[in-house]
């Protein structure tokens, strides 16, 4: 299995509209960053995991050879992940692909509400579920704190020889939740901000500094950061990554 990241932003994308920040003026490419999103590749099948406004980009960007995703893993139903859920059902439409759309039963219940034009097409299947196959990959859907946000998936993905997570949006989790990603060889977690001054109550996604701390408890083999806002400039701030943590940036590719 490959992964590609196309997006690796918070909600609001790096630049940010009308931000005046050192990141979001500075147009070196390497701290741009799209919506969140990713694209799976496995036995020459390609699936995405959440479909963010920027889909459309994103696809011609790393079209990916012509292939279009016959699944699409959703984490949670916020904008910032779901938003191009509509491109790509066209996409399919007109290339007459036929497409499942998977996330836990509340998850898939918000995106029907959210598109019931979806919902009656034939070609697309919403599956809730809170576990999933792709291929020779066993999937679980873990419900996470989302903070003030409320809710949130992480996605664990297993087979014989190697487990890796991915869990874009969450913070303050429960002993219990943390517990479903102890000892991955990879674990992606988001992080917005290199450190957080919001107060605790306001806040829905974890910062740099306490992924640090998640990292002692967790032991990931490697954890690699997504969901990263203009906060993070990647230039300067990934030589102050510990080993094993790395900085994801869109078109980054992992093999598992
Ligand atoms: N119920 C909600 C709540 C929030 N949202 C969007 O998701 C974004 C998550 O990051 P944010 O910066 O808090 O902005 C949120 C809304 O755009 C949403 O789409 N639905």
């Amino acid at each position: 299995m490959i992964i590609k990241f196309l997006g690796t932003s918070d909600a609001q994308g790096v630049p940010r509209i009308n931000c005046n920040c050192q990141v979001c003026t500075v147009d070196d490419g390497y701290n741009w960053r799209r919506r969140p999103s990713v694209l799976i590749s496995y036995d020459n099948k390609t699936a995405l995991l959440d479909v963010s406004p920027d889909f459309k980009q994103q696809y011609i960007m790393h079209h990916n050879h012509g292939l279009i995703p016959d699944t699409v893993l959703f984490t949670h139903a916020h904008n910032d992940h779901i938003a191009g859920l509509g491109d790509y059902a066209d996409l399919c439409f007109w290339n007459k692909v036929n497409s499942r759309i998977v996330g836990s039963p509340e998850v898939i219940s918000q995106l029907v509400q959210r598109y019931p034009y979806l919902a009656n097409r034939d070609s697309i299947k919403f599956f809730g579920c809170k576990e999933f196959t792709l291929g020779e990959w066993y999937i679980q859907f873990v419900k996470v704190n989302h903070g003030h946000n409320g809710y949130s998936y992480g996605l664990v993905f297993s087979k014989k020889d190697y487990r890796w997570a991915y869990v874009s949006d969450s913070f303050n989790m429960t002993e219990e939740q943390l517990s479903y990603f102890l000892n991955l060889d990879t674990l992606i977690l988001g992080t917005s901000y290199w450190e957080e001054k919001t107060q605790k109550d306001k806040r829905s996604v974890y910062s740099v500094t306490e992924a640090f701390e998640i990292k002692e408890i967790l032991k990931p083999t490697k954890m690699v950061l997504t969901h990263l806002s203009h906060d993070i400039n990647a230039d300067i701030m990934s030589k102050q990554l510990p080993e094993n943590v790395f900085f994801a940036f869109d078109g980054m590719e992992l093999q598992f």
